[in-house]
């Protein structure tokens, strides 16, 4: 695992999204060897999806041979919703550049067949091959995705039920009201994370330092999903000065030494 520590969210999305063009250019896709790319929702990516826009309009990068594949999404929630993940998906990031609608897949919280929903998003992922880079988030109990603490870290994906703590972070979304929260969500499997080729992980904020502990300092553990990371052979975790409060200095010191090459940033 490598552990990108910079100053500031400004920073980390800057840096992922850098990391994201740089990939995307290396591998030329086309319309037969598309790239994908796994993505999140939630605070976290915001800025990533602004340098992504501000990268694109500059020239730097296009998304018309990228595929991809949202991590998870609420069951119930109308897909027109404004706190829908395929709403904020649109609004924060496709309808500002030149992907093919064709090519963005999400899951349907309002399938009739939920099984059936989850197998088939499994199958599409894998008629297309590894996801090149699967960038995530991770909430203040450590869960990636939606795998939410006691997840199998080996499952794929599927319907989970939402815990308390992460129905109270996410009501400030929806009026700060927990009754408004949906209950359920589909989410991609901690396996189906584990396949991508690289896995990045933006963290950010202090209310994050202890799952970030626990993802980089603690044992593998299914209580705190994020841990899984630990397996990944091409795990990154970027993350900023506030969410290293509860790491040791020695570790963080490491990892500054470490990446001490990689720690420059260029905001757009
Ligand atoms: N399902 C999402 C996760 O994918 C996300 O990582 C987490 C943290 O969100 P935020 O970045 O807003 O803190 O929230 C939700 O639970």
């Amino acid at each position: 695992m490598r552990l990108i520590p910079l100053e500031n969210a400004q920073e980390v999305g800057a840096w992922v999204a850098q990391r994201i063009v740089n990939k995307i250019n290396q591998f030329k896709p086309t319309a037969d060897r598309p790239f994908l790319l796994g993505l999140p929702t939630g605070s976290s990516p915001l800025v990533m999806y602004q340098q992504l826009i501000k990268q694109y309009q500059a020239g730097n990068v296009s998304f018309k041979h990228v595929v991809t594949f949202n991590m998870d999404e609420y069951v119930g929630l109308p897909e027109d919703h404004p706190q829908s993940y395929h709403t904020f998906m649109y609004e924060n990031f496709f309808n500002h550049v030149d992907i093919d609608k064709n090519n963005i897949h999400i899951l349907n919280g309002n399938a009739p067949d939920i099984d059936q929903e989850c197998r088939a998003y499994e199958e599409k992922i894998k008629s297309y091959g590894k996801i090149n880079i699967f960038v995530g988030g991770v909430g203040q109990d450590g869960h990636i995705a939606f795998n939410e603490p006691g997840s199998s870290l080996c499952s794929r994906t599927r319907i989970k039920t939402l815990t308390e703590d992460t129905i109270i972070a996410n009501s400030r979304f929806f009026d700060n009201d927990i009754k408004q929260v949906p209950k359920h969500a589909l989410t991609i499997g901690v396996a189906t994370l584990m396949d991508a080729q690289e896995v990045i992980l933006l963290v950010c904020g202090h209310n994050k330092s202890l799952a970030l502990q626990a993802g980089v300092e603690g044992s593998v553990n299914h209580l705190w999903t994020v841990t899984a990371l630990q397996m990944h052979p091409a795990s990154i975790i970027v993350c900023d000065e506030p969410s290293t409060d509860d790491l040791k200095v020695k570790t963080l010191k490491y990892f500054q030494q470490m990446e001490a090459d990689n720690l420059k940033v260029t905001v757009l």
